[in-house]
């Protein structure tokens, strides 16, 4: 690795560690540092050749990836096994500690490292709002919160003060993982230290400020919200997070401790030296007083007609009931929010459409099968390979089958004339997965 760490990041990391300077620098040469979150919705024991690097100290579910490690090609990483995710990259979530039940928003969610986590913790129950205002990021979020087989989740993509606007003091928990300079990502990504410079990691904190602000008015009194970045910059961690309780004087620090991680002022940076992981800075904020978080519900959505829901629930009988209709596709959702004006990509749980007699399962019901009671196929590796990649698979089965592997729905198939009809999503059909 030869590009060389800009001038100005070296002088300020100086005043920052002094006698460490040394060490970090030295651990910014060393291999960057790997690692992979089980998905506890799916998977009841851990993946033995995944996690045998050990576990992440400060979150639950997480473990050391080898370096060399193809997880990410894998077809477990398809059925929502697990999301990977480097250990520092945990850290944020593992402090917001989101609980089941209650109601949760990620503002600035893509590609979805920590709305994953923060919804595996909410084991599927309340609500979690994951927000991205960059459309192609934010079909990328969509996309991982279906493969993880969470439910109650919207996906949103809209500027943090919209939001602030329709939902005031509407969570219980609000996560800032806000845009930053990046310095955390230096080791991993040698390149970014090309595009590093003072200038662009101040305009990083004025934005960072802008966020916040709007943050501050979707929390409820008494609840929490953690601002993070994946740099060491102060004016963009300390000073921001100081800024922001000086502004919001009904914000203040709260101590937090987890194993291997103590930050009695409220606020932690993961350096490399340190501990074992990229650059991650994390403070915990608790808003004064005590409510409710209270979201108006949505009623001018459509629900589907009665024909419809008999005809799904017919075929499906093990999914949860429709309750409304989102443009064509039927979902589930307890509670639906107000979501008018607002651009949405992903409502609760997508369930299928009926078209004429017909119903027709959503890729995403699949992946949230848990204890089906409906007709299965289990695959072998390779006949599992060919499915990924939009294949047909032999088989005397008839009619809608949910297909497995290792246990996991991998997506639909139909049995007709001795074949499996592919309904795996074109869009994700690929040819390099590995068993
Ligand atoms: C550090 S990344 C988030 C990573 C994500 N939380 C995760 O764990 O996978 C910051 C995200 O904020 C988005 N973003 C950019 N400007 C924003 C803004 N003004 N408000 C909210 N999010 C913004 C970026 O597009 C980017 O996806």
């Amino acid at each position: 690795m030869n590009i060389k760490l800009p001038e100005d990041f070296i002088s300020r990391m100086r005043l920052q560690l002094g006698d460490e300077l040394t060490a970090f620098l030295h651990a910014l040469e060393e291999p960057p540092v790997r690692g992979i979150r089980m998905n506890p919705l799916k998977v009841t024991d851990s993946i033995k050749s995944l996690t045998e690097d050990g576990r992440v100290p400060w979150a639950k579910d997480g473990y050391y990836l080898a370096l060399d490690s193809n997880a990410g090609s894998m077809i477990l990483h398809e059925t929502g096994a697990f999301y990977i995710q480097e250990p520092g990259a945990m850290l944020p979530a593992a402090v917001l500690a989101a609980r089941p039940g209650e109601k949760v928003l990620d503002l600035c969610a893509a590609p979805g490292g920590k709305s994953t986590q923060i919804g595996c913790g909410m084991k599927g129950e309340g609500l979690l709002v994951c927000n991205e205002p960059v459309p192609k990021r934010a079909a990328i979020l969509s996309s991982n919160i279906e493969r993880m087989g969470l439910p109650n989740t919207v996906v949103t993509c809209a500027k943090p003060d919209q939001l602030a606007k329709q939902w005031p003091e509407g969570f219980d928990a609000v996560m800032v993982d806000a845009p930053c300079s990046g310095e955390g990502m230096f080791r991993r990504d040698p390149e970014t230290r090309n595009e590093w410079t003072q200038d662009k990691a101040d305009g990083c904190a004025e934005r960072q400020q802008e966020i916040l602000s709007a943050a501050a008015g979707l929390v409820r009194p008494g609840g929490r919200l953690v601002y993070s970045t994946c740099t060491y910059n102060p004016r963009e961690n300390e000073e921001n997070a100081r800024w922001f309780t000086a502004q919001f004087p009904e914000f203040s620090l709260q101590a937090f401790t987890l194993p291997g991680i103590d930050a009695p002022e409220g606020m932690f940076t993961c350096y490399p030296h340190r501990l074992k992981g990229e650059g991650q800075f994390a403070a915990l904020f608790r808003k004064a007083g005590d409510g409710e978080a209270v979201l108006p519900e949505d009623r001018s959505m459509p629900v589907p007609s009665k024909n419809d829901s008999a005809v799904f629930a017919g075929a499906f009988p093990d999914l949860p009931r429709a309750t409304h209709l989102f443009g064509n596709t039927m979902i589930s959702i307890p509670k639906l929010p107000d979501l008018k004006g607002i651009r949405t990509l992903r409502i609760g749980l997508h369930l299928g459409e009926v078209r004429g007699k017909n119903a027709f399962p959503d890729h995403a019901a699949a992946l949230c099968f848990r204890t089906p009671a409906m007709q299965t196929y289990d695959m072998k590796p390779e006949e599992v390979v060919r499915f990924l990649s939009g294949e047909t698979i032999k088989s005397s089965l008839e009619g809608w089958t949910l297909m497995r592997y290792n246990s996991l729905a991998a997506g639909w198939g139909k049995g007709s004339g001795g074949m499996i009809k592919n309904h795996y999503p074109k869009g994700l059909r690929g040819l390099h997965y590995l068993p």
